[in-house]
């Protein structure tokens, strides 16, 4: 294989999927389960799992593939303790075998409903950073989080959630925000304080429905702007009215408590640092996403067959994730706004948020608007003054909490 120097110090993140896009739930929403399809005919393995050679291989190019001391491995799926825990007990292992001094950390996300006390024991001794995926108070989470046979998981989860507190394990939760649970943005954030959740993450949902050949559903960034939006899906408009409403509460109790990753995300655009979620920064390409075969995509909402880098059988990671392909992904995402966005005064916070999300027009009818523009439009003014204030702080090296006794 050709030998691509790193270009300069910053760290590869790769998304790794070990069962592939295997789950014991079907989520409704959910954007990974068909790309099993992707891989029908494959000669792959047949049960879409990581071969041990497979994971071998990864580990030790990863490691190699890094040119910072630290080394981040991020465990992603499908659901991933669908594999069994001596799989990660060999991760360990190989993470120690080609490791030598790195500091090597990881972090696993998962549904939650298949977590045991072995599990967590594990997660705990070996310090994993655990996400769980749960949508909010249990008529929320169970409209859509269920199994392929109808029966819900809410209960489920929060006993997994509580193994995970019970051996003091460190967890944060992953919520997806859609059409239905986004009209109760309070009953929402008051779920998670209760649960004593301090680092949360929202994502909108936002898909588009086109048949492809394969037999996948939803629709990829290339495919038809007019493709009819999912009914799941949240509105611009609720999008607005749910962070704005957490907000309010947010910016006058909990800020330096409760840590909401787009929150986050947004203070640190306003002082020009790098956001901490990729859909608020400036370009993407940082993250791929390797299958359970060795496949590297260019992002994980972007696992599709025009985004295919390669494969690690053929190719190195940096060769994939240096290509001038990959940088030419991750530069699109500011090369490709429109007039619109160039024009806005808050797009320094927002940088036109994901390009999967941008299938509208604009106000002149230019293509390639974010579909969820007047929500962060809106929030965006809503939140100025609060964001002025706590940057000045920080400008000061003072909290930006201090916010909380400020008059506005
Ligand atoms: C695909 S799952 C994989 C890991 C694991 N099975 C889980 O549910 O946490 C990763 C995250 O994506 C979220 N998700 C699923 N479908 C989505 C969609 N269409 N848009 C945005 N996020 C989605 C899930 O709720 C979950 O938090
Ligand atoms: S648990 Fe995760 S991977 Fe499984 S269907 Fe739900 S969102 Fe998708
Ligand atoms: S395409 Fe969207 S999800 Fe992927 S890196 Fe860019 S902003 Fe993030
Ligand atoms: S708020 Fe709307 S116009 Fe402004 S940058 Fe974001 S998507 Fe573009």
């Amino acid at each position: 294989m050709e030998q691509v120097l790193t270009p300069f110090a910053r760290p590869l993140y790769i998304m790794t999927k070990p069962a592939g896009s295997s789950c014991n739930l079907a989520c409704e929403y959910c954007y990974y389960l068909e790309k099993k399809k992707l891989y029908k005919d494959a000669s792959a393995d047949r049960r879409h799992v990581m071969s041990d050679d497979m994971l071998e291989r990864f580990i030790k190019m990863y490691i190699e593939s890094q040119s910072m001391p630290q080394i981040l491995f991020s465990w992603h799926g499908g659901e991933t303790l669908m594999r069994p825990l001596s799989f990660y007990k060999k991760v360990i292992e190989l993470q120690k075998k080609y490791g030598g001094g790195l500091v090597i950390d990881n972090s696993i996300q998962t549904n939650g409903t298949l977590l045991t006390d072995e599990w967590c024991r594990f997660f705990k001794d070996n310090n994993w950073l655990v996400g769980v995926s749960v949508d909010g108070p249990q008529e929320f989470h169970d409209e859509y989080r269920r199994n392929n046979i109808g029966a819900p998981s809410f209960h489920k989860v929060m006993r997994g959630i509580n193994l995970l507190k019970k051996h003091g394990v460190e967890w944060n939760a992953l919520a997806v925000v859609n059409d239905f649970n986004a009209d109760y943005p309070l009953d929402f954030y008051h779920f998670f304080k209760e649960i004593e959740c301090r680092y949360i993450q929202f994502t909108p949902i936002v898909e588009r429905i086109i048949p492809h050949t394969d037999g996948r559903t939803l629709a990829s960034p290339m495919d038809a702007h007019d493709a009819p939006l999912a009914d799941f899906s949240v509105s611009p408009a609720q999008w607005g009215e749910f962070l704005c409403t957490i907000f309010d509460e947010w910016v006058k109790n909990d800020v330096g408590q409760y840590f909401i990753q787009l929150f986050d995300s947004t203070l640190a655009n306003w002082a020009g640092v790098q956001p901490g979620v990729c859909t608020m920064a400036r370009t993407c390409g940082h993250a791929g996403v390797m299958e359970f075969n060795g496949d590297v995509y260019s992002c994980d909402h972007f696992v599709f067959p025009e985004y295919k880098l390669g494969n690690i059988r053929e190719k190195t990671l940096v060769e994939m994730m240096y290509s001038d392909r990959q940088q030419k992904f991750g530069t699109d995402k500011y090369d490709s706004l429109p007039g619109q966005c160039r024009r806005c005064k808050y797009l320094f916070a927002c940088n036109g948020e994901c390009p999967k999300n941008r299938f509208t027009v604009t106000a002149d009818g230019e293509p390639g608007l974010n579909y969820l523009c007047e929500g962060y439009y809106r929030f965006f003014e809503h939140v100025a003054p609060y964001m002025d204030f706590m940057k000045n702080e920080l400008d000061n090296q003072r909290p930006p909490s201090n916010v909380m006794n400020a008059r506005f």
